[in-house]
């Protein structure tokens, strides 16, 4: 089944709203004056960025505006100056084991499952502790931890569970890889260009996904297409040249003179084109 499928009418957690739905108990990042530095040249300068539990924050701008950077010094990949903290807990200066064990996780542009295991084995890997790969290969369906069923449903897999992660659909990889990360509690998810090469039926369903799981967590969206970011995003957050230049919801950050100045320069090119199209990587190039 597919995960958009799935959705049901009663339980549901409250969906992902601009600001956060959670209150003052929720989990949050809180990254402030963040800088990484590559022989000398600032990808991220300076960037400040509040994200709250249940708030779907989408982080958009051209080609190289240093987005992809910004995940990789959260998640202990490169190496950064400034502050994040996840709910009070200074990430800066750990090492990526021990910011993952903080509940952040991160999936890459590439989906990166094991594709000669089965989306169970997967998912048990993921959850890791204490399960053996023999303890795994000799386990009865009906012994499959609870948590793992609860990822498989969500994730929409249930029915292909004992399927080999190779040969899945490009949408449903994206979707177990969602899923390793959930299965490990991460609370802070981080998601480069989750959409990118899916059908629109599977932009559609991650889009359902993404609230389903956005509500009670931290979700974070690094996309170039625009037209699932306006369909999904409860708020973004504008990057060019390493630099925050725009914050706020998708109506807003599209009215904003600044934004349209680093796509295509005009207001209908920010409603119209793909972020980081040849044209708005030109337009970029000239300011
Ligand atoms: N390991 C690295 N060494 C040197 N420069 C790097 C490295 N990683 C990224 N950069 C540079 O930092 C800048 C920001 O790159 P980044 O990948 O974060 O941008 P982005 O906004 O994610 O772009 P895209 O949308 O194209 O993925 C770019 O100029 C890039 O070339």
């Amino acid at each position: 089944m597919s995960p958009a499928a799935q959705t049901t009418t009663t339980d549901t957690p409250p969906g992902p709203i601009a600001g956060g739905n959670a209150g003052m108990d929720s989990e949050y990042l809180q990254i402030r004056n963040l800088a990484v530095q590559f022989d000398g040249f600032r990808a991220v300068d300076g960037v400040d960025l509040t994200l709250m539990q249940g708030d779907l924050r989408f982080l958009i701008g051209p080609n190289g505006a240093g987005k992809t950077t910004i995940i990789d010094a959260i998640t202990g990949l490169v190496k950064a100056t400034g502050s994040i903290q996840k709910s009070g807990v200074e990430v800066v200066g750990k090492k990526v084991h021990q910011i993952a064990r903080l509940g952040i996780g991160r999936t890459f542009q590439t989906a990166s499952v094991f594709e000669e295991l089965t989306v169970l084995q997967n998912l048990d890997i993921a959850a890791g502790a204490g399960r053996s790969v023999w303890t795994m290969l000799r386990r009865r369906p009906a012994q499959i931890p609870d948590d793992i069923l609860e990822v498989l449903e969500t994730i929409g897999l249930a029915d292909h569970r004992e399927t080999k992660a190779g040969v899945l659909a490009h949408g449903q990889k994206q979707w177990l890889e969602i899923g390793m990360l959930l299965v490990q509690n991460a609370s802070v998810l981080l998601l480069d260009e989750p959409v990118a090469g899916m059908s629109g039926e599977e932009r559609e369903e991650t889009g359902q996904l993404l609230r389903r799981i956005g509500g009670e967590r931290t979700v974070v969206v690094v996309e170039h297409d625009m037209d699932f970011m306006r369909s999904f995003a409860t708020s973004v957050s504008v990057l060019a040249r390493g630099k925050v230049i725009a914050e706020g919801s998708v109506a807003q950050v599209q009215a904003n003179p600044k934004v349209q100045e680093v796509y295509l320069g005009t207001a209908a090119a920010v409603g119209s084109a793909p972020v980081g199209s040849a044209d708005a990587d030109a337009s970029a190039e000239k300011e």
